[in-house]
Formats: C-alpha cells, structure tokens, sequence
C-alpha cells in the first residue's frame, strides 16, 4: 500500500504538470480537510506528511467519540458558555512561545542524542526525496523532448531512466516516512510521560480538577500530544523541504523566464495576507470544538462510571438530554467551522486554478519561436507548481495551521497551568502554613538522659488555623488550635458543610487559602524506619536544631500520616493492587486487559521513586495480604474472585461497606502513626464499625475520624464540634469535649 502511494507520488512527480486535474484525489475532512493527493506531485512531503497528519487526526476524532470506554474520567467539564463565546484568538507572538515551551523539553531531555540524531537523519531523506525531485523534472523534459522528437531509441532510454529513478526513490520515501513517524511516537511518548509526571505532581490534579482551571486535562494529554507530535515534525519538515525546493526549483525557473519568477512571487504573498484575513476565526473554532467534543466523550464516560447509580435513579432520559446537549454544542460549533472552511475554500481553490495557465501560456511563445523545446515548457510548468506551493504554504495548508494553533493553544495552557501549580509562588499573600518536623532529628535528650515526653509524643499540632473555601474565601473555620498525640483519638463532628472534610484538606495541603500553622511531628524515612515504634526508633543523634523542615519530595505515607477519604477509591486493577495502593506498588503492572506490558515501550511504566521508597515497611507477602483481608473480615471476596491477581471493576463489585473495610486493609498494612478518617465506616454496621476501630487500635495507630454516629464515641477520647460560622460574628466555630464515661454508659443505654 505504502508503495503504491510512493510509486503513484513518484509517476506524478515525473509527470507533466498540465495533467493536474483540480478534483483529482482530492479528500474532504470535515474539520482540517486537508487536501491530500492534490499536492502530491508539487509537494511530496508535505503531502505525505499532511497526509499522515490529516489521517491521524481524523482517527483521532473517530476514537474521541469512540473511545470513551478507555478515557479516565478525571475532566472537569463544566459548560462556561460565554467562556468560549469570548474566546480570543491567541496572539502569534503567544502561540511562538508555547509552541516553543511545549516543544522544547524533549529536544534537551535524556533522549536528546538519540532524537537528534534520528531527526538529522529524517531531514537527510527528506533532503534526499527534494533531490529525486528535481532529478525527475530533468528525466521529465528530456522524456518528453524524446517524445515530441519522435526519436524512439532516446525514448526508450528515457524510459528506463525512469524506471530505474523509481527502484532507486521509493526507498528513500518510505524510510523517510518511517523514521518520521517513530521519532513522532518517540517524542509522543517521552511527552506524555512528561505531562503526566507533572499532572500527578504536586496535587496538580486535584487543583486542576476542583477549580475547573482548564477543560479536560485527559484530551490534553491523549489526543492534543498526539498531535502535537505529529504535526510538529510534518510542519517542519514540509517548511524545510519548501525551502529546499524553493532554491532547487526557483533556479530552474528564474533561468527559464525571470518575470514568470516574480508574478508568482506577488501572487502567493497576495494569496496569503487574504487566506490569514479570511480564516483568522478558525483558530478559536477548532480550540472549541476540541473542548466540546471532550466535554461530550466526559459525559459518556460519566454515565459509564455512575451506571449503577444512574439506573436507580432511572436517570436515561435526563442523561441522555445532557449528552444531547453535549454534543449539540460540538456539533454545532462543527457547523460553523464547516461554514469558515468553506468559505476558505472558495478563495484556496479560485487562487490555486486561476494561475495554472500561466507559465505555460508564458512560455510558449518562446517555444514557437524556437527558442526553448518542448520539454522545456512541462519543465516550467512543473518548476512553477513548485515554486507556486512554496510560496502558498499558508494558503494552502491554511486549515491545518489553524488546527494546529489550536492544539498549541490548549497544551500551552495546561503547561502554565502545570508550571504554575508546580511554583512554590503564593497565590495569596496569607496562606496556611503545612510543614513536617522530623522527631529523629529534633530529640534532644533531658540531662537525665530520657525522652523529652513532650516532644516524643506530640503527632499534630495546629495553630490558629482559619480555614476558607478555595475560590469563594468563605470562611469555614475560625482560628482552631489542637494538638494531637500519641494514642488521642479525637472525633470531628459537626452539622453538614460545616467544614470537616474542608479540615481534612487543610491538613491534606489540599486547600490552603486561610492562615495558620499546621505541623506534622513525623519520623522520617530517611532516618528512621516508620513502622518501628518511637521507642525503637534512633535518637542517637541529637542534633542541635529543634526543627527540620523537610522540602524533599517524600510522601505522606512514608511520613506515616495517613489519610482515607469520605469516598473509597478503588483503582484500576487487581486486588493486589488495591491492598498495595498506595504504599506500594506492584512491580508487575498489568495492563488493563490483564496482559502484561513488554516490549520496547516497557520503560514508560517507570520505576517507583526509590526515594519514596526509602522508610517504606517491608512489602507485603502474600500471606499477609490475605490475613489482612481476614482481619476485615473480608476474607470471602478472596475465595470468591480466586486470587489476589484477577482484575475486575472493584468499584462495581463491591459492596460501598466492602470497599470501606478494604480501605481500612490499605491502612492496617501501612501502619502509620496517624491516620484521618473521613466518615471511612459510614456505610459499615455498628460490629463492623467496632471491629475496624478494635484493628487500628491495637495496630498502636492514632487516628482522628469525621463522622456523625454516636457509636463513634466509645472509640475516641475527645470531640471537636465544628459548628457553622456566623458572618456576623468573630466568635470561634468550634469547641473540645472530652468523652466521659457517662455519655457512654448513656449511649449503652440507647
Ligand atoms: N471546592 C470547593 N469550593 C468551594 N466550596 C466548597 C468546595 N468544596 C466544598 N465546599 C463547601 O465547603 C463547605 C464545607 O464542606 P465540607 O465538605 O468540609 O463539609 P462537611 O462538614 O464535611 O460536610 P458533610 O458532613 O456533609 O460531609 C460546604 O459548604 C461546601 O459546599
């Protein structure tokens, strides 16, 4: 197929110009529609460039809506209408430097000797292919000369002239197309690695996510690199191989007819102020409808992930006028880019045929005058299309640049985004201050030579913490102050939305829009193993500072603070995974359908950071795995599912109650030192909730639970009622109770 293609590119290089039909294999996209075969002859590069980039971007339209079945839902998709109305075209200067802020890092990365090099040997073949070219433009006239001359013998030498160009060419076009198209993958997939380093970096996710800062990080990630990718090495391979053919072919004109030579000029630079005033709205249009058709495909992928719940509530109807919804605003918007490209098109086509006469009807007279051979006008010809898409390459590939500024648009976004996020920079000038003072480090033993008692058991302590929501600034908490030590195990209640999950986040780093101090008392990693319990960890070196502010990029877990969300999360993959997650993780990845990732891309899985790996507890066996499920009392779901390496939906499979224990599994193989639970038993019976609180006690670890059930109170020693602020007043929302015996002889007695 492939040389087939390069064949037909070759006859048409080598053929006479005059045989160039408008229509001819002329393909129609309904977004780039970026023509194919009709620059086959004047524009091999570009047009097999184009024509991979035009394929792989129609694919990728057909896979967004198809694909919906394979995309994370991680996108916050809220419809901001007038958002996109007022969308502004991004000025060139931008769209330069995010093309080059996106583009650049992979050039300077760990990769860069290879991917220059191939990429110096893309630009030698397609150096290579420009040379056949104008070798098939000489083999042309003097094929034709034999031809109008009727000299039978130098025709058939002509003739197998040309066919050896072709044995010889074909090679060089489809290693060029080859290499080009794995540097593409290469680039691709150092790209995506890097993107998504840096999304799951820093809870950039979660930011991204939770304020709505850009659409649909995923589509981002999946099709705008691919994208990207792609159309980057065929853009600049198509503007290298038109430089290169403007000085081969400009030559062979200028020497035929300097005037010839600069009406083409005024003509195409004409052609291409026209074209860039007449699609200047393309751009934002494809940036929506990249938006819009994400937004649809999360909507689909949003009715998968809540089925069950959708199916209760008998929600079809109005989930299916949403998705309508969704998808009429991409089609749409798909409409009016339909409508801009055709009136694009109008002036493409009318400036592309209006001047295909011109050469010959220039040169002729001189081959009547007997100045010049026959061969001499298809050289012309031939040499004046070059020259002619050259100088058109805006106006030509118009549709594709705009497509293309769009995709440079939205990852230069999520770039800064990410970059922001990234930057220690405070969007606020008071914000809540979250450190982690490492105990090992900061003992100084009593002239008695014991443990300062103090210092050994304090886990938390909080200071003048006033908490408010992200973007509103409502204020949730007012100046809360608690010290958490080992073997407290404080209750959090409250009416809803009051603010204890908002607490949580606070002490997370989730949210930190407010003031106050909160710091963490924690053994770390690096100096002392977390599982050991304080009294065997080392205090031998007593160094003179009293705190250490930790900044290296270690994780909570391994600081042996712990956190269980409201909402059990279930990941993608086996049960092992899930027991693991996410203190570990399994050096086996399967992929998805359960086969197992080999092969030359086996590197993208990474390896886990070692530094975060350092102060972890041994890794599970698994026999401590199942005697941890038994330990929930969950030790059926193994015997049912067979093993602790079978894939399933876990999120769907199990009970919510089931989930909540399997989390409480999670916790009691990481065994840290504090553990937040945010209502973590709320869908568990009373014995069950019982016996998880018995297991993490008898784990020996601290733990501060939200939760509004009564029967919470005789696994924790102290409440902190969080009530709901009153704007009016400067008054304090909150206030500690201790848990006496009374209330749970009361609660007995319920
Ligand atoms: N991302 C957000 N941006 C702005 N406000 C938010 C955000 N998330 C939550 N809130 C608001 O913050 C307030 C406190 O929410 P929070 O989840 O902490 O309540 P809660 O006390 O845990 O409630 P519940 O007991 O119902 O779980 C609520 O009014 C909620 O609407």
């Amino acid at each position: 197929m492939i040389l087939q293609t390069q064949a037909h590119q070759l006859f048409l290089l080598s053929s006479c110009s005059s045989t160039y039909s408008p229509n001819k294999g002329e393909r129609h996209y309904p977004h780039y529609q970026v023509q194919i075969g009709l620059h086959t002859h004047r524009y091999p590069v570009l047009a097999i460039a184009m024509s991979t980039t035009t394929a792989t971007t129609t694919r990728r339209r057909r896979n967004r809506f198809r694909s919906a079945a394979t995309v994370s839902a991680s996108s916050p998709s809220p419809d901001k209408n007038d958002d996109e109305e007022e969308r502004k075209v991004p000025e060139l200067q931008t769209l330069f430097r995010r093309f080059w802020k996106v583009a650049a890092p992979y050039w300077f990365s760990d990769d860069k000797v290879k991917a220059r090099l191939q990429l110096a040997a893309v630009f030698a073949l397609t150096l290579g292919t420009t040379g056949i070219s104008v070798g098939f433009s000489f083999l042309g006239r003097d094929f034709y000369n034999a031809l109008a001359n009727k000299d039978q013998e130098q025709f058939t030498k002509q003739l197998l002239y040309y066919l050896g160009g072709f044995a010889g060419g074909i090679p060089f076009f489809v290693l060029r197309d080859y290499a080009r198209e794995t540097l593409a993958l290469r680039w691709r997939s150092w790209m995506t690695k890097y993107y998504m380093e840096r999304y799951l970096n820093n809870q950039a996710f979660y930011k991204i996510q939770s304020q709505s800062i850009v659409d649909n990080p995923d589509q981002r990630i999946v099709d705008d690199l691919s994208s990207f990718t792609g159309t980057a090495l065929a853009f600049s391979l198509t503007l290298f191989n038109a430089a290169v053919d403007l000085i081969s072919f400009s030559n062979i004109l200028y020497g035929i007819y300097p005037p010839l030579f600069i009406v083409l000029l005024v003509y195409s630079l004409g052609g291409t102020a026209i074209s860039v005033y007449l699609g200047r709205g393309l751009v934002t249009l494809n940036f929506l409808q990249e938006k819009k058709e994400a937004d649809f495909r999360y909507g689909l992928v949003r009715v998968r992930e809540n089925a069950e719940s959708i199916a209760f509530y008998g929600g079809e109807e109005n989930e299916l006028q949403l998705l309508l919804q969704r998808f009429t605003s991409a089609f749409e918007n798909l409409t009016e880019l339909l409508i801009s490209s055709r009136n694009l098109e109008f002036f493409t086509n009318g400036y592309r045929y209006l001047i295909q006469i011109l050469p010959a009807a220039v040169v002729a007279p001189m081959y009547f005058s007997g100045k010049i051979e026959f061969g001499v006008i298809n050289q012309s010809v031939s040499a004046f299309n070059h020259i002619l898409g050259d100088f058109s390459l805006i106006v030509y590939q118009f549709q594709a640049i705009s497509a293309f500024s769009a995709v440079i648009d939205r990852l230069g976004e999520f770039d800064d985004v990410l970059d922001s996020s990234s930057s220690k920079c405070l969007s606020d000038s008071e914000e809540i201050s979250l450190s982690y003072c490492n105990v090992s480090s900061s003992l100084v033993l009593e002239s008695n030579g014991s443990m300062p008692i103090d210092n050994f058991q304090k886990l938390l302590n909080v200071e003048n913490l006033t908490l408010q929501t992200p973007t509103s600034k409502a204020t949730l908490i007012r100046e809360l102050s608690l010290v958490i030590n080992e073997k407290d195990h404080l209750l959090v209640t409250g009416p809803s939305g009051s603010g204890k999950t908002s607490l949580l986040r606070a002490l997370a780093g989730l949210w930190k829009v407010g003031r106050g101090k909160i710091t963490f008392y924690v053994n770390d990693g690096y100096d002392s193993q977390l599982h050991t319990s304080s009294e065997e960890s080392s205090i031998e070196d007593h160094r003179s500072h009293d705190k250490v502010e930790l900044d290296r990029p270690v994780s909570r877990n391994s600081r042996g603070i712990f956190f269980l969300p409201q909402r059990p999360y279930m990941v993608l993959g086996t049960l092992r995974q899930q027991l693991l997650y996410p203190t570990w993780i399994d050096d086996i990845i399967p992929m998805l359908d359960g086969t197992k990732l080999t092969g030359p891309m086996s590197f993208l899985m990474g390896k886990p950071n070692s530094e975060n790996m350092q102060g972890k507890p041994n890794k599970p066996t698994t026999d401590d795995l199942i005697r941890v499920l038994e330990n929930v009392r969950l030790g059926y779901i193994f015997s049912r599912f067979g093993s602790l390496d079978s894939t399933h939906e876990w999120s769907s499979v199990l009970s919510l109650g089931e989930q909540q224990r399997l989390a409480f599994a999670r916790l009691l193989l990481s065994k840290p030192r504090l553990v937040l639970l945010d209502e973590s038993t709320s869908a568990l019976d009373e014995a069950n909730e019982a016996h998880l609180y018995q297991q993490i006690e008898a784990a020996g670890i601290t733990y501060v639970s939200i939760g509004h059930r009564r029967t919470l109170y005789e696994h924790h020693n102290m409440i902190l009622h969080i009530s709901s602020v009153d704007p009016y007043s400067n008054e304090r929302n909150w206030h500690f109770d201790s848990i006496s015996p009374g209330a749970l002889s009361d609660l007995a007695n319920q």
